[in-house]
């Protein structure tokens, strides 16, 4: 039965509220409209990200919402004036925006994209800043513009990427968030050089793909930091040369990081969202260059601090979304790269499970062995 222009009654996993079991609800997904594609979501992938909104600890987070942003599906159908997919294409939801028309797309200097991000922010479409989700009526909040914990979702044109459709997309999607982010931190952020000194704090789906960014860029050593130590068997297939786990020291953890590579690494990843964290991650940088990248998304009201002496003498603090990648643009790139087999992502998913059991893949994410779990949002 013909779908388009039709409210698609589907199913979708809805936090009424933080902290709450998601209730697997039937959900009125309108059609999309101008600027719009509705996209059958076929796999979505847990982040860190979805939890911390859910947890209540984002600033932004809005509630009752449909989460989730690491996915892939297939175009059901385009609003007017959408010219660049059309239905049955195979796309990536993205979280950041690529209009290429705005202050930032054109600087040349960002991907972060202004168009619409005011209002993924308030959890609304662009064009009337309302939702395309409810139950019963009632609206239901977008998340991050993409909300792919639901079988159908509405998505700006300007956040969708367009895949091979040759590409498995129960691996794929996590070219939505999770794997680009640790890359792109190493070669467009930090812009690591053959033979560099790398730390990486955090050894989760992030740090992993950080440190399969490093190795590809020639680093000579990747020092692996995690409090968890069965964390480094699995790392070292994704690079990291070293392990340092600080609760075996009872001295600061940078101060282990500068005796052990002679005054300090020459880049250094903080990817677990810890402020504490994002000191040492940078205190532990070599004087005169060493550069920190921020990668963690760290929990309302938290700030980070250290001596202002600290990049007075050199060192550089910065953070990376979705690890500078243009979405639009360079997701369907990764896509290429991960058909040619030059960046991993089978690797990343540990975890598989039917959508219904959204729950338990909320649980295991916190255990120590699970990176991504994928959800078969049809199954
Ligand atoms: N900036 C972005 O665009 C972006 C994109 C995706 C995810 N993120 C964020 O990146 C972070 C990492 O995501 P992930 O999926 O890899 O998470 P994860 O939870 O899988 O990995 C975090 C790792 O850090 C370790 N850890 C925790 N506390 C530690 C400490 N004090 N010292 C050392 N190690 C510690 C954990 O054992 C775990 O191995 C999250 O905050 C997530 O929200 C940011
Ligand atoms: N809403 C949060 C911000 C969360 C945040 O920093 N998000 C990252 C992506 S995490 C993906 O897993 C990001 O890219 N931010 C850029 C943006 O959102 O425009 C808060 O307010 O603290
Ligand atoms: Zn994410
Ligand atoms: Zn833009």
């Amino acid at each position: 039965m013909a779908t388009q222009g039709q409210v698609i009654t589907c199913k979708a996993a809805v936090a009424w509220e933080p902290n709450k079991p998601l209730v697997i609800e039937d959900v009125q997904v309108a059609p999309p409209q101008a600027g719009e594609v509705r996209v059958k979501i076929l796999f979505s992938a847990l982040c860190h990200t979805d939890i911390y909104t859910w947890s209540g600890q984002d600033p932004e987070g809005l509630f009752p919402c449909i989460l989730g942003h690491e996915a892939a599906g297939i175009v059901e159908s385009v609003g007017e004036g959408v010219i660049e997919v059309q239905p049955g294409d195979h796309v990536i939801p993205c979280y950041l925006a690529e209009c290429r028309e705005c202050k930032f797309c054109k600087s040349g200097k960002t991907n972060l994209c202004g168009k619409i991000r005011e209002a993924t922010g308030a959890g609304v479409m662009f064009g009337d800043r309302k939702s395309r989700f409810s139950v019963n009526g009632k609206p239901i909040y977008h998340f991050m513009g993409t909300s792919t914990f639901s079988q159908y979702s509405v998505v700006h044109d300007v956040s969708i990427a367009k895949v091979d459709p040759k590409a498995p997309l129960e691996k794929i999607c996590l070219l939505g968030c999770g794997v680009p982010t640790g890359l792109g931190a190493v070669w467009n952020a930090a812009k690591v050089e053959p033979g560099s000194v790398v730390a990486i704090f955090g050894l989760g789906t992030v740090g992993l793909a950080a440190s399969e960014g490093a190795k590809a860029a020639g680093a000579s050593r990747i020092i692996g930091i995690d409090i968890d130590s069965k964390k480094y068997e699995r790392a070292k297939t994704f690079g990291v040369t070293e392990f340092v786990n600080p609760k075996d020291y009872e001295k600061p953890i940078q101060q282990v990081i500068i005796e052990l590579t002679d005054g300090g690494v020459d880049y250094s990843f903080e990817c677990i969202g810890n402020v504490s964290v994002m000191r040492a991650a940078l205190e532990c940088c070599h004087k005169g260059w060493g550069t920190s990248v921020i990668v963690g998304v760290a929990p309302a009201g938290k700030e980070i601090s250290t001596r202002p002496f600290q990049l007075v003498t050199g060192r550089v603090w910065k953070g990376t979304a979705f690890g500078g990648f243009k979405t639009r643009t360079q997701v369907p790139w990764l896509v290429e790269k991960y058909m040619k087999k030059e960046i991993k992502v089978d690797e990343y998913v540990t975890h598989s499970l039917p959508f219904g059991e959204i729950n338990n893949s909320f649980d295991l994410m916190h255990e120590g062995n699970c990176l991504r779990c994928v959800l078969d949002m049809h199954a």
